[in-house]
Parts: structure tokens; sequence; C-alpha cells
């Protein structure tokens, strides 16, 4: 039994080798954490995002979003968006998870999963858009749910739950070596919003 919350050590690193991977734990209060989550539920404007399956288009059931210092294109899944402008609050914590982690950011996508069955596939985030090896700066809201890594070659894999208000953060060598995803579950039954932070190369 755990009577109290351990702090987590954002200085160690998750992963055994390749890359690079901290977990800040909780870095909002509860309060704080339901209002942005609040905020974001009605101010962000969510889609249903599209996959490629087996070659073929598919809708997800989850809803994405994509906001950015300017209007940023980003192509994933052969499919080109265009930023929306950062609102004050994705600004604000924009500001908060740079001073954090000591790097920058000009682009957030944001992820809804409205439960369990919503998850995303092992990927790994090496866009061409994307900064070379920049940091992805993770911060999820409301439902706790499992997150996991997975070794392109070798296939080990690293996990952890991540809490409503936490911070991870990906760098280094991390989307080139690893895999990472958000497995489905039948536990959870309430919806759960992700905002990655990240740098977009517009040269
Ligand atoms: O929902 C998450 O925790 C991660 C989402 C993710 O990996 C992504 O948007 O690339
Ligand atoms: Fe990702």
């Amino acid at each position: 039994m755990q009577l109290f919350d351990l702090p987590s050590d954002k200085n160690k690193n998750l992963l055994p080798y390749s890359g690079t991977v901290n977990y800040y734990g909780k870095i909002l209060s509860q309060k704080e954490a339901d209002y942005y989550f609040t905020t974001f539920m009605e101010q962000i404007e969510w889609k249903n995002d599209v996959a490629l399956m087996f070659g073929k288009r598919i809708e997800t059931k989850r809803k994405v979003a994509w906001y950015g210092e300017k209007p940023f294109k980003y192509t994933y899944s052969k499919n080109t968006k265009e930023a929306l402008a950062f609102t004050p609050e994705l600004l604000k914590l924009k500001t908060l998870i740079e001073k954090e982690t000591g790097e920058t950011y000009n682009s957030c996508l944001l992820n809804l999963y409205h439960n369990g069955s919503e998850g995303m596939a092992w990927h790994s985030d090496g866009e061409r858009d994307l900064k070379e090896r920049g940091a992805i700066a993770s911060v999820s809201f409301c439902a706790e749910r499992k997150f996991a890594f997975k070794h392109k070659e070798t296939k080990e894999t690293v996990s952890l739950v991540l809490e409503h208000g936490s911070l991870l953060v990906m760098k280094d060598e991390t989307q080139e070596f690893w895999l990472h995803r958000l497995p489905p579950t039948k536990k959870i039954g309430t919806p759960r919003v992700n905002l990655t932070f990240r740098t977009i190369d517009s040269e």
C-alpha cells in the first residue's frame, strides 16, 4: 500500500539506452489541472483524425487539434494540417513547460480520448517537419492512462502511468530508436486530454 505520492525524479532517464525520457510527475495543482482540462474541452476545435490503416484512410474516434505560433503546416499519415493560433491558455501552459524543461516549443498537437477504448498505436514522432532530436513535452489531463515505449530493434519495453496535470519529456535520439503508444484499456470510462508541445522547423 502506498500512503503518499512518491515524488518522481525528473532527472532520471526512464530509457535504458538510445534516448532520454524524463517524467516530472504532476506539475500542476489539482485545481489548475481541472481548469485547463475544462477549458480545453470547451475551447479547442476538436476534429476527428485520419490514420492510414493498410494504406486506407480511416477516421479515428479520437479527436485532435493542432495549434502554433504561426500557421505551420504539419504532415503525417499523408495528411497536411495548418496550425491554428495559440489560445491564451495554451500560451500560458507553453511558457510554464518551457521554464520547467529549459527548452522552447512553437507548436502543440492535442489529442482527446473519450474513454479507454481509444488509444494511439505504436509510432514515433520523427516527422520531417519536426526539429531533429528536438524535445517533445507531453502534458496529460484527467484519466490516468498507461504509456509505453518499445525499442525498434531490441523490442525492450518501458511503461509508466501518466497522471492528471503531469509532464513527460522525450528528447535526444528517443524518436529514432523507440516507438511509443497509448494502449487501449477496458478499465477506463472517462476522457483524457493530452498536449504535446513540439518544435516545427519552418526552414
Ligand atoms: O496521448 C499521449 O499521451 C501521446 C500522444 C502521442 O504520442 C502523439 O500525439 O504523438
Ligand atoms: Fe507520439
